[in-house]
């Protein structure tokens, strides 16, 4: 990782242009609107996360490796720290130490309860990746082991093995059975592939165990797809010049494996029916929420699409070629793990989506960091909380915490009164859209 500045990623120390004051940076009392969610509600799902999801995901990574001592003592302190202690300071010697510690100035020092949960799970993550030395160990000056862990994707055996998993074996087989279809039928299929995709979540399911799987239709609590595809321009089969403006089409990428996979296939979907030129791909900088995907992961992908038969393998091969051809790029930004809604991304990244026909937010993370990680009212208006996105935007999300706007009463009484747990237990999705403001 290249040292990042607080500019480079959303936020400037001693900025007082209200910049930070947002969910994840700690002034939670600042902005206006619904309470921030913090991790100490008792019985809440967010402190159900720090308290059992995080401490198990310890163990399973510390499974996962023939890790040293060191790493293990690490892993240790961070999870004594987790369960018991107060927040503490990365290292001073990481590069991004002093991001961090701005970032986390009402935080450091305190429970880790009682932040908010957006800051308090992404610097989870962040320490993890320090006590497995990913960024290499910076207490070890001059030890001839200190970097030679760099690098290593401690979430990686879990995405390999579900890469290798026969639920994606029969997901690139169902491919073919479409490779014929009507393009609106397809486009349909695919769409939804890619937002069922998202139910694919290795960190959700530690705890939470397999979502049921049925009546994918009836479990929509919203469905602009209809609005999205409008957003777009019509397009044609394999016909350069086809009507309709060429457009790029920005994809923030949520998990890797069987989430990225119907990314990729509803990408070249796009492309090939020409309702984009060109699509940019976002990824994370480094791993992050145990399945986010990095660059690493979508080369994996790829590689499982071409070595694929029948119609996955085309597909994979076809966008293999459009890599190279710059016609799918992928991009990544530090503010992807960044602790901040995106109300407040840095200037280069809100450059970059302004320029976009239409960005596609993939998962609940994009959920919570789009609309903001706050206890709103579910009938509260989705185009008002996403107002400041820099383009149309939409999101492909399966509900997976508290954080839902956009919803009509109607819809919002019937989820009440038919599952308690309808916002956190994985088995809603929703696809809403904002045109253009
Ligand atoms: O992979 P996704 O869809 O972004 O889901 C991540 C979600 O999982 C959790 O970490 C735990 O459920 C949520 O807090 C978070 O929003």
């Amino acid at each position: 990782m290249t040292a990042r500045t607080p500019r480079d990623t959303g936020e400037e120390p001693g900025d007082s242009s209200g910049s930070g004051s947002g969910s994840g940076s700690g002034s939670e009392g600042v902005a206006a609107g619904a309470p921030v969610i913090l991790g100490n509600g008792p019985g809440s799902f967010a402190r159900g996360v720090l308290a059992e999801r995080h401490p198990a995901l310890i163990e399973q990574v510390r499974d996962a490796f023939p890790y040293s001592r060191r790493q293990h003592k690490a892993l240790d302190l961070l999870l004594e720290e987790i369960t018991n202690g107060v927040v503490e300071p990365l290292d001073p010697s990481a590069q991004d130490h002093e991001q961090w510690a701005y970032w986390g100035r009402e935080h450091i020092g305190r429970p880790w309860f009682d932040a908010p949960f957006l800051w308090a799970e992404s610097y989870f993550y962040r320490r993890l990746l320090e006590a497995v030395e990913y960024f290499g160990c910076f207490g070890c000056f001059g030890h001839l082991s200190a970097g030679a862990w760099q690098g290593i994707d401690p979430f990686a055996p879990f995405k390999r093995a579900e890469l290798r998993g026969a639920a994606v074996e029969e997901e690139l087989r169902a491919l073919d059975a479409l490779a014929d279809a009507p393009a609106d039928e397809r486009a349909t299929a695919l769409l939804r592939a890619a937002l069922w995709g998202n139910r694919a979540d290795l960190g959700f399911r530690i705890t939470a165990g397999e979502p049921a799987a049925s009546e994918a239709d009836e479990r929509l609590a919203a469905d602009d797809a209809a609005a999205l595809w409008s957003l777009l321009p019509a397009g044609a089969p394999g016909a350069p010049g086809a009507p309709g403006a060429p457009a790029t089409v920005a994809v923030v990428a949520d998990n890797a494996g069987r989430e990225l996979i119907p990314d990729l296939v509803l990408i070249d979907h796009l492309l090939e029916h020409r309702h984009a030129e060109k699509v940019v791909l976002y990824v994370k900088p480094y791993p992050y929420y145990v399945s986010d995907a990095t660059t690493a992961d979508v080369v994996d992908c790829l590689r499982r699409l071409v070595e694929a038969p029948g119609e996955a393998g085309r597909i994979g091969r076809r966008l293999w070629t459009a890599m190279a051809e710059d016609r799918v790029e992928v991009r990544t930004h530090p503010f992807f793990c960044a602790p901040l809604p995106y109300e407040e991304m840095p200037r280069d990244l809100r450059g970059e989506l302004a320029s976009v026909a239409l960005t596609v937010l993939k998962g609940d993370l994009n959920y919570r960091r789009l609309v903001g990680d706050r206890m709103w009212d579910a009938t509260s208006s989705f185009a008002d909380r996403t107002a400041y996105f820099p383009g149309p935007v939409a999101a492909l999300r399966i509900l997976k915490s508290d954080v839902v706007v956009g919803l009509t009463r109607a819809t919002v009484d019937a989820l009440e009164r038919s599952d308690a747990a309808w916002r956190t237990n994985g088995t809603r999705a929703l696809v809403q859209v904002r045109p253009r403001g």
